[in-house]
């Protein structure tokens, strides 16, 4: 349940009048998520029509100073037509506001769901909606480093240790050991880069049929290489969720959706073996935290490290290198 903070009707309603947004009529608690707080908001204007909207609560993982980042992109991505939601600037012109020390923001209602068993049409629009960020993004003026880059995997594996990691799994430690190493020597320095989602999962996709109506959870968006943005949206979409089964259907609809859109080169098609390994352990380093760091009595359930451990053993098959093949 990702409401973390109760906020009562008054108090609800007085945040809404911040905003020109009419009045409020209803808030409710959204279940899904595990980073913020999260309420699907329902208002009515002076002309009686209804308006829905997200209000974000941000908790301690998301950093503060950050939010200017994700809610500037998320305006200027929506400007040039990509399927984000804009933000609602309160009546002051502040695309965030604080409430009791806690940052929050008002960001548009997309309709659709998030799918569990995509379709590869879902899949090729879903690439095809990635490539149009990655264009779009080109115009956006600010930067920010990635946090969650090679150096934050090995910390949070780090932290985890052998033994932690050895009572998820008898063979994580060796695999990670082997895997990072290949990773430190081998990333590349020379790719494009650019603005990238880095966490485009499916419950982070908006869809109604084969269509994309919203791209959400901007919160780990960095400047990166461009091409390692294919390969964690590859990870998080070519696979059953437990990581045992490799679709190829799917992997060939992202590819091909994503190149009808922007056509990757020789270099980032070479470099996706690898990118994609990086992609695999960097959802392993914050899963194997997250289980071995998350108290029993909370309220969000850690995600299985090793569903991306079997895909961190798939990508770094030689074998399997033919699935990024230009
Ligand atoms: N702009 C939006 N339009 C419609 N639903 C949204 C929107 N933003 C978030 N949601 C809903 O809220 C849920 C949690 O949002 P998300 O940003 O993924 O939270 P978290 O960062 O905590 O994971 C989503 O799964 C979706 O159901
Ligand atoms: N996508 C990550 C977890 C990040 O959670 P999100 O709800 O903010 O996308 C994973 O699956 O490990």
């Amino acid at each position: 349940m990702a409401v973390y903070t109760r906020l009562g009707a008054e108090e609800m309603g007085a945040i809404i009048a911040t905003f020109d947004v009419g009045s409020l009529v209803s808030a409710k608690g959204i279940a899904e998520g595990v980073s913020n707080s999260n309420w699907l908001i329902e208002t009515q204007d002076e002309q009686d029509i209804a308006h829905r909207f997200i209000l974000t609560m941000y908790e301690s993982r998301t950093d503060i100073s950050d939010l200017p980042f994700f809610l500037d992109l998320l305006d200027h991505l929506a400007a040039n037509g990509c399927p984000v939601p804009r933000t609602i600037h309160d009546r002051d012109g502040a695309s965030h506001r604080f409430h009791q020390g806690k940052a929050l923001a008002l960001i548009e209602f997309l309709p659709g769901v998030s799918v569990s068993d995509p379709t590869p049409g879902q899949a090729r629009a879903v690439g095809a909606a990635l490539a149009q960020v990655h264009l779009s993004a080109a115009g956006f003026g600010d930067t920010r480093a990635n946090s969650m880059g090679l150096k934050a995997w090995q910390q949070l594996l780090g932290d985890c240790g052998h033994e932690g990691l050895a009572s998820i799994h008898p063979e994580l430690a060796r695999i990670v050991d082997r895997e990072l190493a290949a990773l430190e020597a081998g990333w590349p320095t020379d790719l494009p880069r650019g603005v990238i989602h880095a966490d485009l999962f499916p419950d982070n996709v908006l869809m109604l049929g084969d269509r994309v109506t919203g791209l959400i959870d901007f919160y780990f968006a960095c400047t990166d290489i461009t091409a390692y943005d294919v390969a964690v949206t590859h990870a998080a979409w070519c696979f059953s969720a437990d990581g045992t089964q490799f679709i190829p259907a799917l992997s060939t609809a992202l590819l091909e959706g994503y190149e009808s859109v922007r056509v990757l080169s020789p270099e980032e098609h070479a470099a996706l073996p690898l990118l994609a390994r990086g992609a695999a352990m960097r959802f392993l380093a914050t899963r194997a935290y997250d289980w071995l760091n998350t108290p029993a009595d909370a309220l969000v359930t850690p995600k299985d490290p090793m569903a991306f451990a079997r895909r961190l053993k798939f990508y770094a098959d030689p074998g399997n290198a033919g699935v990024f093949a230009a």
